[in-house]
């Protein structure tokens, strides 16, 4: 699907003929999982894009199952939705989640420079203060600023031992847990990895942090559609991306583009963030459309995919980054802190319908 995701694997085979048996047997499995229905979401796992790498090999099903930590029970129900199959010998679930993370979001955007990192330490604040545990992966390998941008002084990453093996700890800021790929590099020296490089690199540090009970992870992921956002993708329990614009129409295009990556591997996108949609006057109130205006309203109604917010440009939001406290905690009656916020009560009452954070955790354990 991904034509030339390693940029230096070999030539790869040519794709096999068609076996009409195999692909009678591949549509009947779907039917049957569209049965199993996620129950917070009330939505198919297929739908949800739970269900990848389907192939079905003579008699036998193999499937790789996407999900939290609290959704641990679908692989049963996987199962037994595929056991009356009468040629099926066997289903082969291979379970792809992140230990102690229930909902994983990733935060992206068509090109760099739009907001995607002050969105989304901004957003992880914004949950944080409606009582969610949240952490932020930080895999944007051309710009790993989060730990700065939360008041993390730069350490060496600790590895710690658990019943799973080594693990690295997350650093923590404002009671966000935090891991980054700026952390396993030189500071002095850009990120420099490439092909099959950068796909170990970046899936070891998906599946090697010891999280700590968190019910958002946040994966701030590199701008565009390279390899390395590829691989993140299709490495992790991803819930659905949020997709940070601004509101011009140079940047709609690289948006589309970031939106079909994400629907070539199943993964919805949930919405739009509008960043540095308008300038408010601080003496009489007006605004201004200093990037152009329309951008995030024109992909909703084109893409179906909801505006959540609109972020105003504000200098306060710049001096929160640099200096270590995002503008959310800093000051949370903030015009630009309150779209954060709206965005975040989406996010709790659509993966917590019953409105609760605490009944999502107690419902976990
Ligand atoms: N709403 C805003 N108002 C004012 N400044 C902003 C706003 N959003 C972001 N900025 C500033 O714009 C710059 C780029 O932001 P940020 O690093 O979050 O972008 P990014 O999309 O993550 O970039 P990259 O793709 O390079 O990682 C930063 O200096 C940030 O403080």
């Amino acid at each position: 699907m991904f034509d030339g995701l390693f940029a230096e694997s070999p030539t790869p085979a040519p794709p096999a003929p068609p076996d009409p048996v195999a692909e009678a047997r591949q549509a009947e499995v779907i039917q049957r999982l569209k049965q199993v229905v996620e129950p917070t979401l009330g939505n198919t796992i297929v739908s949800l894009g739970m269900v990848r790498n389907l192939r079905i090999v003579g008699d036998y099903v193999y499937l790789r199952l996407y999900v939290g930590s609290h959704q641990l029970a679908l692989q049963d129900q996987v199962e037994q939705a595929l056991a009356p199959l009468p040629w099926c010998k066997k289903t082969y679930v291979q379970l792809c989640t992140i230990p102690q993370v229930r909902i994983t979001l990733a935060v992206s955007s068509g090109k760099g420079g739009v907001g995607k990192s002050t969105s989304t330490v901004n957003l992880a604040a914004a949950l944080t203060q409606a009582g969610a545990r949240v952490g932020i992966l930080d895999a944007d390998i051309y710009g790993p600023n989060i730990p700065q941008m939360l008041g993390i002084p730069p350490s060496a990453v600790e590895v710690i031992q658990t019943d799973a093996g080594q693990r690295f700890r997350p650093l923590m800021g404002y009671g966000i847990q935090v891991m980054s790929v700026g952390l396993l590099a030189d500071p002095e020296h850009p990120l420099a990895w490439r092909g099959p490089v950068l796909h170990k690199i970046l899936t070891q540090f998906l599946h090697e942090v010891a999280w700590q009970d968190l019910d958002f992870l946040l994966i701030d992921l590199p701008p565009g559609t390279g390899d390395a956002q590829i691989t993140i993708v299709q490495e992790s329990p991803i819930c659905g991306a949020l997709m940070v614009t601004t509101p011009q129409q140079v940047a709609l295009s690289d948006v589309r583009r970031s939106i079909q990556m994400f629907r070539k591997v199943g993964v919805p996108t949930l919405g739009l963030i509008e960043n540095m949609s308008y300038l408010r006057c601080g003496h009489c109130g007006e605004t201004t459309p200093i990037f152009g205006q329309g951008g995030g309203r024109q992909l909703e109604q084109e893409l179906n995919i909801p505006l959540l917010g609109q972020v105003p440009l504000d200098p306060r939001i710049c001096a929160g980054g640099d200096g270590g406290q995002p503008l959310t905690l800093g000051e949370p009656q903030s015009e630009t802190a309150q779209v954060y916020g709206q965005v975040a009560a989406g996010l709790i009452q659509t993966f917590a319908p019953r409105g609760a954070i605490e009944q999502l955790r107690t419902a976990v354990s």
